[in-house]
């Protein structure tokens, strides 16, 4: 009998989801699965495959075929969560969706089971506003894919319970994740918000014609992006200003840039340079580019631990 408290319901079984129920059985849980996709079964064998390797390559001791054999298909919800120490959900993002699941996970799971949603933008009070209880109710939003992108979101409701907040952090910290706690809950959360206001300046460079999607790549991987992944963008504000620090930076380059008025594209725009994006990546397929993204980002991730080591 697998320990009840390493087994967890993963509910959806998306892109995020199939990467959730990888990682946690990567690290020994019993993962139970509820989808209502036909090809589930296969689709976990598909995303376990597609796993394996990069979590081998991160350092994590797992054999494909013990991994692929802790996750099971399950037939309904009930089936799924019975017994779990925390359902992680990964549905469709719709807050109509999600209340209404969680408050069936309510009534149907152990009282102190914990009940996780990967959510990108829906606060977890947003999705328990009509549970009365709502403490066991988290967000735990990963960044695609989890298995190898470590942070998780961690963020309470004001009805969240210290303890759900400790034990859903020491989870994912079990999992190899970096969980980052917010104070405060927001829409979007930190992650997303920041990734809207740099997509938004973003799209609206594109549509202004003043570059090409593909220069605005490099630009973001040969210069942000590599200073970001290796300090973070508050750390490197403070080494631009040199000794004197981020004061002096934004004092002396900051000042300057306060006239500049950033981009805030129509929905029309967003289409268009969507759609120019896809023209210009469209000829390797979307299969080939997740694995060469993949592929990066673990390099990267390994340099940037062994370099913190
Ligand atoms: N894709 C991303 O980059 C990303 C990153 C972080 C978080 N998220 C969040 O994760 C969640 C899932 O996103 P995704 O990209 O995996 O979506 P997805 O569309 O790939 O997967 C959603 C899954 O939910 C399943 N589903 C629908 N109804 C269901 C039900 N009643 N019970 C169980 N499963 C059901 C669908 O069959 C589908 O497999 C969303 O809340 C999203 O905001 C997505
Ligand atoms: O970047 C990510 O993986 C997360 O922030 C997601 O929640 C988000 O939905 C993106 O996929 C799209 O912006």
């Amino acid at each position: 009998m697998n320990s009840p408290q390493r087994s967890v319901a993963v509910i959806g079984a998306g892109t995020i989801g199939l990467s959730w129920a990888s990682l946690f059985a990567a690290h020994g849980w019993t993962v139970r699965v509820s989808d209502p996709r036909p090809d589930l079964g296969q689709a976990i064998d598909d995303a376990v495959s597609e796993a394996a390797p990069a979590l081998i390559a991160l350092g994590v001791d797992v054999e494909t075929s013990d991994l692929r054999s802790r996750i099971t298909a399950s037939a309904s919800l009930e089936e799924a969560v019975d017994g779990v120490s925390i359902v992680q959900e990964n549905g469709p993002e719709r807050v109509d969706w999600k209340r209404e699941l969680f408050a069936k996970l309510e009534s149907i799971t152990a009282g102190d089971t914990i009940l996780a949603t990967s959510s990108s933008s829906i606060p977890a009070s947003e999705i328990a506003r009509d549970i009365a209880d709502g403490s066991r109710i988290i967000v735990g939003h990963p960044y695609n894919p989890p298995h190898v992108l470590p942070v998780v979101e961690v963020v309470p409701s004001e009805k969240t319970s210290q303890t759900t907040i400790d034990r859903a952090a020491e989870i994912y910290a079990s999992l190899g994740r970096e969980p980052v706690i917010l104070k405060k809950e927001i829409a979007g959360f930190v992650g997303n918000r920041l990734q809207l206001a740099l997509l938004r300046e973003a799209f609206s460079l594109v549509h202004a014609g003043v570059v090409e999607p593909e220069m605005l790549d490099r630009l973001m991987r040969g210069s942000l992006g590599l200073r970001w992944a290796a300090v973070g963008p508050l750390a490197a504000v403070r080494l631009g200003g040199g000794p004197g620090g981020a004061k002096h930076l934004m004092e002396n380059v900051g000042k300057e840039m306060e006239h500049i008025q950033l981009g805030s594209p129509t929905p029309e725009a967003m289409t268009d340079v969507a759609a120019t994006i896809d023209e210009a990546y469209g000829q390797k397929d979307y299969a080939t580019a997740a694995k060469d993204a993949g592929r990066a980002q673990i390099a990267i991730l390994t340099a940037t631990r062994k370099a913190a080591a």
